[in-house]
């Protein structure tokens, strides 16, 4: 089967500018594939380096060596040596991000905030708006909440809303950070239905979660980050 992602050797240190150019070595020798329809758990202890690898492969961070492998409409491309508009149109037709906090603009109305994406890639207004209210239906979101900007509202709410606005978008490949960290059972319940759905259509998907029974319910595949530890 041809991965979606395929991460070879890869390594990043940071270089602390403002500490006298100090180097921290985070990871190094980072291989691991994704396929379709399956979804990677990164694991291992806080600071181990798992959101430093999830950023590597969303073209945050840029790596010092190795290949990120991504299969971008159909051709494999190196996001380790890409342009930064190669980047870019990798997020926007390939691989989506749930990041663990929504970063929402001031006094645009929940259902809009999560529509956006579809609307940004050719999806009708009413027809997003349908779909988003949808998804925000199934993520316990009350529908008197949904004309409201999600600036106000709690933490899981807004990490619901966050939720749906990352897998509103069909994209081949999804990367989770936490998508579950501040919910209640009924709605980490639905997030594992979300993540399901998407393996049955084929989506590529790598996921840090501290949660042990979340992630036995979500993981293909466990890969312990501990092995990439660089030495400092
Ligand atoms: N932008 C950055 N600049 C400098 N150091 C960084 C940066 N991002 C991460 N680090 C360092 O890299 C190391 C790994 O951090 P990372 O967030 O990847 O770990 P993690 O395994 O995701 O931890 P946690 O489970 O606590 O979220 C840490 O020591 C962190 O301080």
């Amino acid at each position: 089967m041809t991965a979606m992602i395929d991460v070879a050797d890869a390594q990043k240190t940071f270089t602390m500018h403002l500490q006298g150019g100090v180097e921290l070595p985070v990871v190094r020798g980072v291989t691991f594939h994704v396929n379709p329809g399956e979804c990677v758990v990164l694991s291992g202890p806080s600071g181990a380096g798992k959101s430093s690898i999830l950023k590597m492969i969303f073209g945050n961070y840029r790596c010092d060596g190795g290949r990120i492998g991504i299969r971008h409409r159909g051709a494999l491309i190196d996001l380790a040596s890409a342009e930064p508009r190669q980047i870019l149109n990798v997020r926007r037709d390939t691989i989506g991000y749930v990041s663990q906090f929504l970063r929402a603009v001031p006094r645009v109305a929940t259902v809009d905030v999560v529509a956006e994406p579809l609307i940004a890639s050719g999806v009708a207004r009413p027809e997003a708006q349908q779909r988003a209210g949808a998804l925000l239906h199934r993520l316990n979101i009350p529908e008197r909440l949904w004309q409201l900007p999600p600036a106000t509202f709690s933490g899981g709410e807004q990490q619901r809303v966050n939720i749906a606005r990352g897998f509103i978008p069909e994209l081949p490949i999804l990367l989770l950070d936490e998508p579950t960290a501040s919910l209640d059972a009924a709605n980490r319940a639905v997030v594992v239905e979300l993540i399901a759905e998407k393996k049955h259509h084929g989506v590529a998907m790598v996921a840090i979660v501290h949660d042990d029974e979340i992630r036995h319910l979500i993981a293909d595949r466990i890969v312990d980050v501990t092995s990439f530890a660089a030495a400092a």
